[in-house]
């Protein structure tokens, strides 16, 4: 049934019928209607979350649970347009350098390219090249690296992970009412337009309780949500860019996909006003806060996203109180 859902959204002869997809907008605007989703509202709104530069006041979250999976919540957008760009070129630019891993094949692309992919692609002059360059990212892995064979994280195997997405993380997971939430291991997906993931659960990480958070930026995706077997049939969701997706409680360990990528984002490419006190945030990279509010600088950025989605996937390794893998 999993297969089946998937294949239909898939399809590249024809456009999907995709009157079944939610669309957490609609069911805002029309919240009687008979939804397979509903918002939900935290008594924590007014608690002081000392304004996370790039991101809504928590009083304008609005956050969704899909009736189907009480674990599976989606906050719609809690980002600035600022800070879209932030986490977009922090994706593009810095994420994929060593030594954090990447997928780009040593046979296919010489060092160079493997170390630094953004600043290549940059400086590439040639358009096949840069295409070929720009269409074979489609992923890195922050922290604890995945292992895509052995689906088994090794202590060897990890590097530092990113004080700003951990932050990024902490926050969301507190507001949520999960403390001590621990950002260990990323993947970062990048999905040109025609890509797609298919169906998987992630259940690497030793402790499956710990929610994990999932953002989007860019191009929307349908994303399925099916059982704990490829029987059940899954729900089709757009996730749009700035969507946070938590997978938490029983949905943590449900098979889920993305069969397709629709073109409908369209980013401002104009220059942004900068924000103030970004000096009390040291964790976050200032400059490049700064930098992506310029329209020069955002405009490679800009194209980048303009026919791709890219998905930060972060996940909690350990279990509580333990400092390393056994
Ligand atoms: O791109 C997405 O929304 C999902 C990615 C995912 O499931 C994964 O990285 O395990
Ligand atoms: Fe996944």
């Amino acid at each position: 049934m999993f297969k089946t859902v998937f294949k239909q959204y898939k399809v590249k002869s024809t456009s999907p019928d995709l009157s079944e997809v939610v669309s957490f907008d609609e069911i805002d605007d029309n919240p009687e209607k008979d939804s397979k989703a509903q918002r939900i509202s935290f008594n924590n709104e007014d608690t002081n979350w000392s304004e996370f530069p790039g991101l809504k006041s928590p009083r304008a979250w609005r956050t969704f649970v899909l009736k189907s999976h009480p674990g599976l919540l989606v906050i719609r957008n809690p980002f600035t347009d600022h800070g879209q760009r932030y986490w977009i070129a922090r994706c593009l630019r810095d994420y994929p350098r060593a030594p954090n891993i990447v997928n780009l094949n040593e046979r296919l692309f010489d060092d160079s390219v493997r170390c630094d992919w953004w600043k290549e692609l940059q400086e590439c002059k040639d358009p096949s090249e840069r295409h070929r360059i720009k269409a074979a990212m489609r992923w890195t892995t922050l922290g604890y690296h995945h292992d895509w064979d052995t689906k088994i994280y090794n202590e060897h195997s990890k590097s530092p992970f990113p004080e700003d997405l951990s932050r990024l993380c902490q926050l969301f997971s507190s507001y949520l009412g999960y403390q001590d939430f621990r950002s260990e291991a990323a993947i970062v997906n990048y999905y040109p337009l025609g890509s797609s993931l298919s169906g998987h659960t992630d259940h690497s990480e030793p402790n499956h309780l710990a929610p994990l958070f999932s953002f989007s930026f860019g191009q929307t995706a349908i994303f399925l949500i099916g059982g704990r077997t490829l029987e059940e049939k899954p729900t089709a969701i757009y996730l749009e860019s700035g969507d946070v997706l938590v997978m938490s409680g029983e949905s943590r360990l449900c098979y889920h996909a993305v069969p397709r990528i629709i073109q409908t984002t369209n980013m401002s490419t104009d220059s942004l006003p900068n924000e103030s006190k970004l000096e009390n945030f040291k964790f976050l990279d200032i400059d490049l806060f700064e930098q992506v509010a310029d329209s020069n600088y955002w405009q490679p950025f800009c194209s980048y996203i303009a026919d791709s989605r890219i998905n930060i996937n972060v996940r909690q390794v350990l279990k509580p109180g333990d400092l390393k893998l056994n």
